[in-house]
C-alpha cells in the first residue's frame, strides 16, 4: 500500500482528498495535520467517514511526513514552501493545492502574494499539474504545483483554440463564477449565508492572483504571451465554478472537431455535442471538467463554456490525479466518482 500525508486536513480541499482517498484501492493516509485539533479523530470531525478511516490529526510534523511516500498540502499560500525542502530532502514526494510553486517567475509570485520565496530552486524543479497539458513532465515530478481552481477551467477551455492558434491570443476574456467554497473554510465575512446567499457580484476586476497563473499557462499553450481580462464572480452556491470564455477567431475550423478530437483520450475532461450548456451540478464532486463550444450567430466569436467543481477537478481530485501519475498507478485510480443530481 502506498502511505500519503495531508497537511491542512480540516479544511474544504483536505476534507475533499480524505473522502477521495478513503476509497482510492492502492493508497492509505498514514498521517493527517491539524495545527488546532491534534488528538482529535478524524471520524469525530467528519462523521461521513466514519467506518472508513481510523486515524486522528497530529500536529504537522516533518519527521513523520518524512516517512510518507507522498504528501498533500491543503494549506493556505505561504505554508507549504517552509517544509518542502525537508521533505523532498527525505525522499518524499509533495502535491502542492496552494500556489506556492505554481509562478515560475519569482518576482511576480512575490508581487501577487506578497511575500519572499522560501524555496526558489523548488519551485525550478516544481511541474504545473495540469495532467491534460504537462502529463508527462508530471509524471517524472518530485514536486507538483497543484494548479488554481479559475486556471483549471479557463487553461482547459482555451487550451485546443490555442494549440491551433486560431484565435487573437492578444484579446482573451475570462468571465468566471464560482461558489463560496472557494473561499475556503475559514470564517470571512464575505462568505457568511447572510452575506453571500441571494447576491452576486464580481471581484478582483483590477487584477486576482489567478490573472498571471492563466497567463502562464495560456503562453505555455501559445508559445508567446497573451492577453487576457479575466473576472471572478462569487455566486450564491456552495461549490462549482463556470468559466465563460470568449476569443476572436483568426482561422478557419469545425470548433466541435477540434474539441472532441483534442479531447477524446482524456478521461477527465468531457465535450459535450453541439448546441449545448454544461452545468455545474453535473460535476459536483468528480474530476470532470464539462466543456461545450460555440460559435455564436456563426460569427467570428469563439465561445467556451467550461465547468468544473472548484474543490474537486479544481484543487483535491486533480491532486489524486497527479498523485497517480507520479507514482505510477492508474490515472483513473480512485476517481471514478459519478455526480449526485439534484
Ligand atoms: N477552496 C478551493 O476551492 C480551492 C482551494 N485551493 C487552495 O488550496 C489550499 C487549501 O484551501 P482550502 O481547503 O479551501 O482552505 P481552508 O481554509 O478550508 O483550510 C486550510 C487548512 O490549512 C491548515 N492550516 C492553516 N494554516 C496552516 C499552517 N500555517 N500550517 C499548517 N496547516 C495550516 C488549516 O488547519 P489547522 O488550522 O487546523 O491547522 C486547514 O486545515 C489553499 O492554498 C487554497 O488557495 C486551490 C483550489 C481551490
Ligand atoms: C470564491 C473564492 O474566493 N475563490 C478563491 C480562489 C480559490 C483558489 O483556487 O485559490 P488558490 O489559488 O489560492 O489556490 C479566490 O478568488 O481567492
Amino acid at each position: 500500500m502506498i502511505e500519503v500525508g495531508i497537511v491542512g486536513g480540516t479544511g474544504y480541499t483536505g476534507m475533499e482528498l480524505l473522502r477521495l482517498l478513503a476509497g482510492h484501492p492502492q493508497v492509505r493516509v498514514r498521517a493527517i495535520t491539524s495545527r488546532g485539533n491534534a488528538g482529535t479523530a478524524v471520524d469525530d470531525m467528519f462523521p461521513s467517514l466514519r467506518g472508513h478511516l481510523d486515524l486522528q490529526f497530529t500536529a504537522p510534523d516533518a519527521e513523520t511526513l518524512g516517512r510518507c511516500d507522498l504528501v498533500f498540502f491543503a494549506t493556505p499560500n505561504g505554508t507549504a514552501m517552509q517544509m518542502v525542502p525537508e521533505l523532498l530532502e527525505a525522499g518524499t514526494r509533495v502535491v502542492d493545492l496552494g500556489a506556492d510553486f505554481r509562478l515560475k517567475d519569482l518576482p511576480t509570485w512575490s508581487q501577487w502574494y506578497g511575500m519572499e520565496h522560501a524555496c526558489p530552486d523548488v519551485v525550478e524543479q516544481a511541474v504545473y499539474g495540469l495532467p491534460e497539458l504537462n502529463r508527462e513532465a508530471i509524471r517524472g515530478a518530485r514536486v507538483v504545483a497543484n494548479p488554481g481552481c479559475y486556471p483549471t477551467a479557463v487553461i482547459l477551455g482555451y487550451l485546443p483554440l490555442l494549440e491551433q492558434k486560431l484565435v487573437d491570443a492578444s484579446f482573451l476574456v475570462a468571465d468566471c463564477k464560482s461558489g463560496v467554497s472557494g473561499a475556503g473554510r475559514k470564517a470571512q465575512v464575505h462568505t457568511l449565508l447572510c452575506e453571500a446567499n441571494e447576491n452576486f457580484k464580481a471581484y478582483g476586476a483590477p487584477g486576482h492572483r489567478h490573472l498571471p497563473e492563466i497567463r502562464q499557462g495560456l503562453a505555455q499553450i501559445q508559445g508567446s504571451d497573451v492577453g487576457l481580462t479575466f473576472v471572478p464572480h462569487l455566486v450564491p452556491m456552495t461549490r462549482g465554478m463556470q468559466g465563460t470564455l470568449y476569443a476572436r477567431l483568426t482561422g478557419q475550423a469545425n470548433l466541435q472537431e477540434l474539441y472532441e478530437r483534442r479531447y477524446a483520450a482524456e478521461s477527465f475532461v468531457d465535450v459535450l455535442p453541439p448546441g449545448s450548456h454544461p452545468e455545474t451540478r453535473t460535476v459536483r464532486g468528480t474530476n470532470m471538467c464539462r466543456i461545450a463550444v460555440h460559435r455564436p450567430a456563426d460569427g467570428d466569436t469563439a465561445l467556451v463554456l467550461s465547468v468544473i467543481d472548484n474543490l474537486t477537478k479544481g484543487a483535491a481530485s486533480q491532486a489524486v490525479q497527479n498523485m497517480n501519475l507520479m507514482l505510477g498507478l492508474e490515472e483513473t485510480a480512485g476517481l471514478q466518482q459519478i455526480a449526485v443530481l439534484p
